[in-house]
């Protein structure tokens, strides 16, 4: 809190940090780990070059990424504590999570899939960050395991809200990446509302204990038509209780997919997440 608590006119700039390790590559720029300079406080500084979001033009969602992300306040969500630019960048001073990228952790796994444990505990901390996300009227609408960084203690930050929107949105963004976690309302195009992420958190669950998506598919096409009509296969290592939660997320009718609450309260989570 330190960082932010400098008066809000305090105008930060890059001196007040000394630059560390890159930690990797965002979208459009690195990201390093820093340390400010008076209270040794560490974050993670996200640089993002102006002429790459020009040219991606982003500059609208960057800065609904900033407005969103600078007044949400979650412990499992990952905090901005300030941002600043100079005339080639935007630095976004973000919160730093000491265990690194969550999907990194699935793919080190035995079998590449989390326990029951694991996955209900990183099921339950998710949803927790959704209620409040939505009782912020704010969509994430981007839930998968490459947006889900781990703290020290192994807990959950929800991270990246570049494709974040406030409820109800019909914004059709020409979406990157894969489509194994786009509701059939998403597909299809037509408006859609908080429940996007209610199911997302149906397909998160399930690639936790399976270790991919339950759509997965060699082509775009083939993705679409097991989303349309909910084609999903039950492994073995998926037991009843989870089946039941995933069950009731991945719903076609948004409105039938169970609310944020009864994910926290369900059996399966209940029984599992704190089991160690
Ligand atoms: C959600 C979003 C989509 N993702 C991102 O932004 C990514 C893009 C690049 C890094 C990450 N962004 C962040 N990463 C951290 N912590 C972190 C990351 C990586 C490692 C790690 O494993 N190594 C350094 C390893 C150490 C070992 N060597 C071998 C490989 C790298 C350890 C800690 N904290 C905050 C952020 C944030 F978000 F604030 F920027």
């Amino acid at each position: 809190d330190h960082v932010e608590t400098r008066g809000q006119s305090y105008q930060w700039n890059l001196d007040d940090f000394e630059i560390g390790a890159p930690l990797g590559r965002g979208k459009f720029g690195r990201v390093y780990l820093a340390r400010e300079k008076t209270t040794h406080y560490m974050v993670a500084l996200k640089t993002l070059y102006k002429v790459e979001l020009m040219k991606g033009r982003v500059e609208k969602q960057v800065m609904r990424e900033i407005e969103i992300q600078t007044h949400l306040r979650h412990p499992h969500i990952l905090q901005m504590l300030t941002y600043f630019h100079d005339h080639k960048r935007i630095y976004l001073v973000l919160e730093f999570a000491a265990r690194g990228e969550l999907y990194k952790e699935l793919k080190r796994q035995p079998n590449e899939r989390f326990n029951e444990h694991l996955s209900a505990k990183y099921t339950y901390q998710v949803a927790d960050a959704l209620e409040y996300c939505h009782r912020n009227n704010v969509i994430h609408r981007d839930i998968k395991p490459e947006n889900l960084l781990l703290t020290y203690e192994g807990n959950v930050k929800l991270a990246d809200f570049g494709w974040s929107v406030h409820a109800p949105s019909s914004k059709r963004n020409t979406l990157c990446g894969t489509l194994d976690y786009l509701p059939p309302e998403m597909v299809t195009g037509q408006t859609y509302d908080i429940y996007v992420d209610h199911w997302c958190l149906g397909i998160l669950c399930y690639e936790f204990l399976v270790g991919k998506p339950p759509f997965l598919s060699d082509s775009q096409q083939e993705t679409y038509v097991k989303i349309k009509t909910i084609n999903i296969q039950w492994p073995e290592q998926i037991t009843p209780g989870a089946k039941d939660l995933i069950s009731r997320l991945i719903k076609r009718k948004s409105s039938e997919r169970i609310s944020m609450a009864a994910v926290k309260k369900h059996f399966w989570i209940v029984k599992y997440k704190d089991l160690h």
